[in-house]
């Protein structure tokens, strides 16, 4: 595995380093050593699946408070994502700023996303399936949203024929308004 620091301390993009014989490939995709060594935690409670049959689709930007802010892990098992994280870490010297990169069942590239990031995606193509990992199990009270068009984000969303967007994630307030 390859384990590549983001400009936002304490994300990565992580890798695999494949195997590959005329059978196909292996590669592992967690390892608790390995992520230890960075400061990853691999212990997660709660695994989830998001299917998105559309292209164009966007969900986020989500995040938990505390006492249930969480990790995630995200990947992709079908089709591709625009991923996209925001930092919220009072005092970061990132505050604010958003880190974005292409997942895909074919590059198998995973986020590792550290606790007081939001996170959400745009699906790439349709039938886009992403798998999660999280350290924190799902509290609907402790659960949040950030504007994914807020200007200020400065968010390269890939620009689509069709988006959906649940209305909820519609309503969620900007950075300015989450501090106020
Ligand atoms: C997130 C979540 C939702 N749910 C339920 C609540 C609701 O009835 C239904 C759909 O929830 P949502 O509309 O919040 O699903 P969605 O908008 O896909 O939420 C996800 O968005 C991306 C960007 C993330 O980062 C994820 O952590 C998660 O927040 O599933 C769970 O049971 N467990 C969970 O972990």
């Amino acid at each position: 595995m390859r384990l590549t620091p983001t400009p936002l301390a304490g994300a990565f993009l992580i890798d695999i380093d494949p195997v590959e014989d005329e059978r196909g490939l292996f590669a592992r995709t967690v390892c608790a050593d390995e992520f230890a060594r960075d400061g990853l935690v691999s212990h997660f409670v709660q695994q989830s699946v998001s299917w998105n049959p559309r292209a164009g689709t966007l969900r986020g930007l989500h995040f938990q408070i505390a006492p249930d802010q969480e990790i995630k892990l995200v990947r992709v098992t079908r089709g591709a994502i625009f991923d996209v994280i925001v930092d919220l870490r009072p005092g970061s010297a990132t505050y604010g700023k958003a880190f974005h990169a292409e997942l895909s069942a074919e590059n198998r590239r995973q986020l590792y996303i550290p606790t007081g990031m939001a996170h959400g995606f745009q699906s790439l193509q349709a039938g886009t399936e992403v798998l999660y990992q999280m350290s924190a199990p799902f509290r609907p009270a402790s659960a949040r949203g950030l504007r994914w068009d807020d200007a200020a984000l400065n968010i390269p969303w890939p620009p689509c024929a069709t988006r959906t967007i649940a209305d909820n994630d519609r309503a969620w307030p900007t950075l300015a308004g989450l501090t106020s």
